[in-house]
């Protein structure tokens, strides 16, 4: 009743809000048909007085003279009310949290997320209770391999404390899948506003943090999906010094990188994309990949190695990549001729190689990036690359990594044992063996064998010969 009144004014009188009700059918002496409730049902009319009145009039009078109206409508009034403060007040709320709140979603597609989990499970004043595992491989100089764990936040919230600031972590894992086969996951930051200045630092120590990891290392990246994946930890890297080439080569090679990379307005000026491809050809063993990671180690480069020949890599995603390499990074083409020896039939295991060649020149010629795209590739029989491959534009320059010269054979024993006397004493035996070829790798085996000891190295000299080190001869 109390709200009828609120509704009407109080204006009704308890007669009319007592009047007797015949099934649902409220009558009055004159009458014109105002459906309100349902026009099927008869009963369910509301006849009102058609005298003098105008609309508002008519309303109010139809209001104050029916309960059932008078009731619904208060509390719909009262409902929608109710549901307007609601909605106010989870405006407010929502504009204060706002106001007072900041959220940065960090996606694991993006370079920060790594730094970010990474920086976190390094940070002391953190509280998590759901950690993940990260399991970590360490391949040694020597070839042998340590296993590392980090503790990284897990899917779930997380705490920590920041230069006297709170800040709240939620990470996620989508079950959405990403074109890698990787599920996405976000994670997501919360702060006071006035503190989300903090945000910015705690990310650029985050990537200080992955970039002093990665001081002095190259960083292997191998196409997964189709995206670019870290390859096991950053390696050390590799000195050029550590190469040893016939004379000349390595100046070349280095003067030809250095004049390329002097030169990107030049070639933006001129409309030509700034990319440079090398080819470096010849046997097993002679040093080629090795030289590879001395130039990254030497540019600061990282490598991303890609297996043309991987079975299911197709064209597109072929391109895809060779369209994303990561920033800074040298394109490792490695063993490029067997790729397409067998692309159209099937290998050993069964698969087709998905790339055409048409493919990979289209891939080629399609890498358009601001930044210089650097690409190597490597094969040990050149006879069998197409000529289209070899063309400017797709590979500027090919040397020769040849078996080891007298000049490469001295510099080897040089730079292992560092005694000019001993090396006169070791070329002698070597001219001696009358070897029609050795290779650098063989040569390192010799040494690595009795790498204390130089005259040891000369008395097994014979060990050259040997056939399973036996290299084939190359023109
Ligand atoms: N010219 C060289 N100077 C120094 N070390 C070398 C040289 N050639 C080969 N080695 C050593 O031999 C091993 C194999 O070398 P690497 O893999 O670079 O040869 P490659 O020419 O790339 O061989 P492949 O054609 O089989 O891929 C490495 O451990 C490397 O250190």
């Amino acid at each position: 009743m109390a709200l009828t009144e609120w509704l009407t004014g109080g204006k009704q009188s308890e007669s009319q809000l007592d009047r007797p009700i015949v099934q649902g059918v409220i009558e009055t002496p004159t009458t014109q048909d105002i459906s309100l409730m349902n026009y099927n049902n008869p009963h369910d009319k509301v006849q009102v007085d058609n005298n003098n009145v105008g609309t508002f009039g008519t309303l109010e009078k139809m209001i104050s003279s029916n309960p059932y109206f008078a009731a619904g409508g208060g509390l719909m009034v009262l409902g929608a009310s109710f549901a307007l403060l609601k909605n106010g007040v989870a405006s407010f709320a929502n504009l204060m949290y706002r106001r007072m709140v900041v959220d940065l979603e960090i996606r694991n597609s993006d370079k920060s997320y790594e730094w970010f989990l990474n920086w976190m499970s390094n940070y002391k004043h953190r509280v998590s209770r759901q950690l993940s595992v990260k399991t970590t491989f360490v391949q040694h100089q020597n070839g042998s391999v340590a296993t590392g764990f980090t503790f990284v936040p897990g899917p779930g919230n997380h705490w920590f404390k920041y230069k006297k600031a709170w800040f709240f972590v939620k990470r996620e894992r989508s079950e959405r899948i990403h074109n890698s086969g990787q599920p996405m996951e976000t994670v997501t930051l919360k702060t006071l506003y006035k503190d989300r200045y903090l945000l910015a630092s705690i990310l650029d120590e985050a990537r200080q943090m992955a970039m002093k990891l990665n001081e002095g290392k190259t960083v292997l990246y191998k196409s997964w999906g189709q995206d670019w994946r870290i390859f096991g930890k950053p390696r050390k890297k590799r000195v050029i010094d550590s190469v040893i080439l016939d004379k000349n080569i390595k100046e070349s090679i280095l003067d030809d990188i250095k004049e390329f990379l002097k030169s990107g307005s030049w070639y933006h000026n001129r409309g030509i994309p700034y990319r440079r491809g090398y080819l470096l050809y010849g046997p097993p063993g002679s040093g080629k990949t090795s030289f590879i990671q001395a130039l990254a180690g030497e540019f600061d480069y990282n490598i991303a190695i890609m297996n043309v020949g991987e079975p299911n890599l197709t064209d597109d995603r072929l391109a895809y990549l060779m369209n994303n390499i990561p920033e800074h990074t040298i394109l490792l083409l490695e063993d490029i001729d067997a790729a397409f020896n067998n692309r159209t039939q099937s290998t050993e295991k069964g698969y087709v190689s998905g790339v055409t060649f048409s493919g990979l020149l289209n891939a080629l010629d399609g890498v358009a990036s601001a930044e210089e795209v650097i690409t190597f590739m490597t094969t040990n029989h050149p006879e069998k690359l197409d000529p289209a491959l070899l063309r400017p534009g797709r590979i500027d320059m090919k040397v020769l990594i040849n078996n080891a010269s007298d000049y490469q054979v001295r510099q080897m024993f040089m730079r292992f044992y560092d005694d000019a006397e001993k090396a006169e004493e070791f070329m002698k035996a070597f001219k001696e063996l009358e070897l029609p070829y050795v290779s650098t790798a063989q040569l390192q085996g010799l040494f690595v064998q009795f790498k204390e000891n130089p005259n040891l190295a000369i008395d097994n000299i014979d060990i050259l010969k040997s056939p399973h080190m036996n290299n084939f001869f190359y023109e």
